[in-house]
């Protein structure tokens, strides 16, 4: 694992969107691997600025989600698919359908992860995947626990992590209990990933992706086993990783 220092959040956002667009724009076809979350929101308005600006054009692309919240269709403002329209595909040239994402309000669920991974043999597999971490490193909706080997399914949150997601909705109730998620062994597959860590309660992760033991009990901490990945990580992250080694 290569591991980029960057100032803050925004340059962190910068440099996450010039290295897509730098493969957007030399790539005859690039399948797209995208999360959602906090973290990247910033390097998806780079992306818009820029296409804006310099009109790099997305027709080529095509975008595989990590995950989404089961039981929330894709007209609901807090699922992935609302985010994603919202956050970037609205504001760029994208093909809609070449936009992929889980679908959470699916009739039968264990028919629709099945479905995406089918999908995603059928398309080569992801070429760049953009991860973020959550604070108990989980990776996609792959909470501590989850096989290395589990492809595309159905996953129960944790509870910390339906806290964390908490201020997106207006209520912890209101929190999906369920999401569906590409499987560790999935996000495996991809060619290349990103990893953008940022801010200071992320520090803990990533002093344990680095420094921990490679095991289920910290899902990230696989992406050690994967030949081509880059952190980037902004000070705060680190700095606290950093007093506590
Ligand atoms: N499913 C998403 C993940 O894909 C994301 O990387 C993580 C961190 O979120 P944030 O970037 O808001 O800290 O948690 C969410 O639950």
């Amino acid at each position: 694992m290569k591991m980029i220092e960057v100032k803050d959040y925004q340059e962190m956002s910068k440099r996450v969107a010039e290295y897509i667009i730098e493969k957007v724009r030399t790539s005859k076809k690039l399948n797209l691997g995208l999360a959602t979350g906090g973290t990247p929101v910033g390097t998806y308005t780079n992306l818009i600025e820029d296409h804006k600006q310099n009109y790099t054009s997305y027709q080529d692309v095509t975008t595989f989600n990590l995950d989404e919240y089961v039981g929330l269709s894709g007209d609901d403002s807090n699922s992935y698919r609302y985010y994603m329209n919202d956050q970037l595909f609205d504001h760029i040239d994208i093909h809609k359908s070449n936009t992929y994402i889980p679908r959470g309000d699916a009739s039968d669920m264990q028919k629709e992860c099945l479905d995406y991974e089918k999908l995603l043999t059928e398309h080569g597999g992801i070429d760049l995947q953009i991860l973020g971490i959550g604070s108990n490193g989980h990776i996609g909706f792959n909470e501590p626990g989850t096989s290395f080997d589990s492809n595309t399914h159905l996953v129960e949150l944790a509870p910390s992590t339906r806290e964390a997601n908490a201020r997106y909705f207006s209520s912890l109730e209101e929190v999906p209990t369920k999401a569906v998620t590409m499987g560790i062994a999935t996000i495996m597959k991809s060619k290349e990933i990103l990893l953008l860590i940022s801010g200071e309660n992320k520090s803990e992760a990533l002093s344990q992706l680095l420094h921990g033991e490679v095991n289920e009990s910290f899902p990230a901490s696989v992406l050690r086993n994967h030949p081509y990945v880059t952190i980037i990580a902004d000070k705060a992250a680190i700095a606290a990783e950093k007093v506590r080694n």
